[in-house]
């Protein structure tokens, strides 16, 4: 066994809340999403796991994530390092767009494709596996050594950059990671092998609220 790998998605975003396509855009957390942050804080704080190291992306709502999570497991002066390899996936010409509206517009089994499928990009946007193309490489050369070196290691990040992530981690094929959904500020603990597999993984608290 060598060391422990959390990732959290950030807290729900006024964009969540107004039900709009997000991606690179900007909005900050909700109330609700800064309850949510703490509420996996001290999910985490319970496991009483001490973080070496995290990492974010370039996102408000991440980062305010990031750091309502520091504050709550007594880890304010934990060392932070941002990436926008970590972002969420680029929506396109579907950012900002109601995704009630998208549905009547190109029905519902085309927009499930857009938001789920792994290699159909949105217009002008990042394919689940786009996304993966540059989340993969940024975790075997960044995250994964450390977590291999025995660090406890913090990711705070989005659903779909997340997705990418778990395709790996929970060994997930392309039609597997069509149904996957992360719950905002839900953390997941992996702990892996030294052969960077997975040893074990517990979810802190309830990801069928997920949609
Ligand atoms: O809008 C987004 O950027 C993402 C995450 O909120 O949405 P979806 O779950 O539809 O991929």
């Amino acid at each position: 066994m060598s060391g422990t790998l959390v990732l959290v998605r950030h807290g729900q975003s006024e964009w969540n809340l107004k039900n709009l396509f997000t991606g690179w855009k900007d909005p900050d957390l909700t109330e609700l999403g800064v309850e949510e942050a703490k509420t996996g804080a001290q999910a985490l704080k319970e496991t009483g796991l001490k973080f070496d190291v995290a990492f974010t992306s370039n996102l408000i709502r991440a980062q305010r994530t990031l750091d309502l999570i520091m504050d709550g497991i007594g880890q304010t002066d934990l060392p932070v390092i941002r990436d926008e390899a970590l972002n969420e996936r680029d929506y396109g010409d579907l950012a900002g767009l109601n995704k009630d509206d998208a549905r009547k517009k190109w029905g519902e089994e085309q927009v499930h494709i857009w938001r789920r499928s792994y290699d159909v990009p949105p217009p002008g946007g990042e394919s689940l596996k786009d996304t993966g193309a540059r989340v993969w490489p940024y975790y075997m050369t960044e995250i994964l050594p450390r977590v291999l070196r025995g660090e406890t290691v913090l990711v705070a990040a989005h659903g779909n950059s997340l997705r990418s992530l778990l395709m790996i981690l929970d060994r997930l094929d392309r039609e597997q990671i069509l149904s996957v959904n992360l719950a905002t500020g839900v953390p997941m603990v992996y702990k892996l092998n030294a052969d960077s597999t997975v040893a074990s993984k517990e979810v802190l608290g309830d990801m069928s609220k997920a949609h």
